[in-house]
């Protein structure tokens, strides 16, 4: 029988009741207002009481895969969400500012790219800034190895730009990689499967759990783009972990912080301390790091253009979320 452990309860979320623990359950898959739970008993289905409706003000209360609810099993609802350890989050209402929750109590968030067309590093960026905010642990997963059998060096690049984040290649067609990937299914841990629409998500879901779990989308003639195929958010059960597989997505709006900007730029954060002066803007300043190593060519001036395109979005969203936040403390 499944115990709390097995359905991925960690330590780390705020101390319950026996009792409480006896009504909770994870999300599994999330519809229209309906939710499918688990919990050490089996499946089942829930809704949301009218008085949690209610409670809700934006999307991001709503439960999500992966979230640890406390239900009345009688009436098949959910009376609370418990407090998330950690959850990857996109903004999806451009500039209104809609956080939506896309996988919640993650240990780990796979940022899948393919290396054949969808390697774009801009891109990449985006989803390790708010993989950092989002208090899981980012690893990049690089697929269909077997189309670009010339990736080293750009594996290389990708690793020298991201020291503290594991870089892993692979191939769901030859095998190559996927023990490596295998060896982080332990321990009831929470995975996310991040990326576009077509970089083999499923594919990947479906080998690493030897069956097919997931529908995929087959590779057309004339272009090697996969179809849309995941419409929704599972938790699957794949060796000893929970995988979350999510749809492909277009848009992909930030959302994080600052601080996060140096983690996610520590090459560039290590340059700016070296620079003469603690104000350099980086622009024609004397002594500046960045504007010599980008002359020296230890930097690429795309990789710097890139961190200031991010470093103004983010000022941005975070002038707004302030702005916010007045307003709704004006009487
Ligand atoms: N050559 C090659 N093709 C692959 C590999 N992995 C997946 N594919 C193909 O890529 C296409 C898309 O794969 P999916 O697994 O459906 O992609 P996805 O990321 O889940 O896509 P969405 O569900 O739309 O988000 C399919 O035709 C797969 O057969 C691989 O390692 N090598
Ligand atoms: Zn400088």
């Amino acid at each position: 029988m499944n115990t709390l452990l097995h359905l991925g309860w960690q330590e780390g979320h705020e101390p319950l009741s026996d009792e409480k623990k006896q009504c909770l359950a994870r999300i599994i898959t999330t519809g229209q207002n309906t939710y499918q739970g688990l919990t050490p008993a089996g499946p089942c289905h829930l809704k949301l009481t009218g008085k949690l409706s209610h409670a809700i003000s934006e999307k991001y209360d709503l439960p999500a895969v992966g979230d640890w609810v406390i239900t009345d099993p009688q009436r098949q609802v959910i009376q609370q969400i418990i407090p998330r350890r950690s959850s990857f989050v996109r903004n999806v209402a451009g500039n209104q500012d809609q956080r939506q929750v896309i996988a919640a109590n993650l240990d780990e968030i796979w940022l899948i790219m393919s290396l054949n067309h969808d390697l774009n590093l801009p891109r990449l960026n985006r989803y390790i800034l708010n993989a950092w905010d989002s208090g899981a642990l980012p690893v990049i997963v690089l697929t269909k190895a077997d189309l670009m059998p010339d990736s080293a060096e750009t594996v290389k690049a990708i690793q020298h730009e991201h020291p503290g984040i594991d870089v892993l290649t692979c191939s769901a067609k030859t095998g190559l990689g996927l023990d490596s990937l295998r060896q982080r299914l332990t321990n009831y841990r929470t995975i996310a499967l991040v990326g576009s629409s077509g970089i083999g998500k499923s594919t990947l879901i479906n080998q690493l759990a030897g069956t097919t779990l997931q529908l995929t989308g087959e590779i057309r003639l004339d272009d090697d783009r996969g179809r849309h195929t995941t419409t929704s958010r599972n938790l699957l059960a794949v060796q000893e972990a929970w995988l979350i597989d999510t749809p492909g997505m277009r848009e992909f709006g930030l959302w994080s912080t600052d601080e996060h900007l140096d983690q996610t730029f520590e090459d560039i954060a290590d340059l700016a301390r070296e620079c003469r002066f603690n104000d350099c803007r980086h622009s024609n300043e004397p002594g500046c790091a960045i504007n010599q190593a980008i002359a020296e060519g230890t930097l690429s001036s795309l990789r710097f253009k890139d961190y200031q395109k991010l470093q103004r979005e983010l000022a941005y969203l975070d002038k707004r979320q302030r702005d916010k936040q007045k307003k709704q403390k004006r009487p």
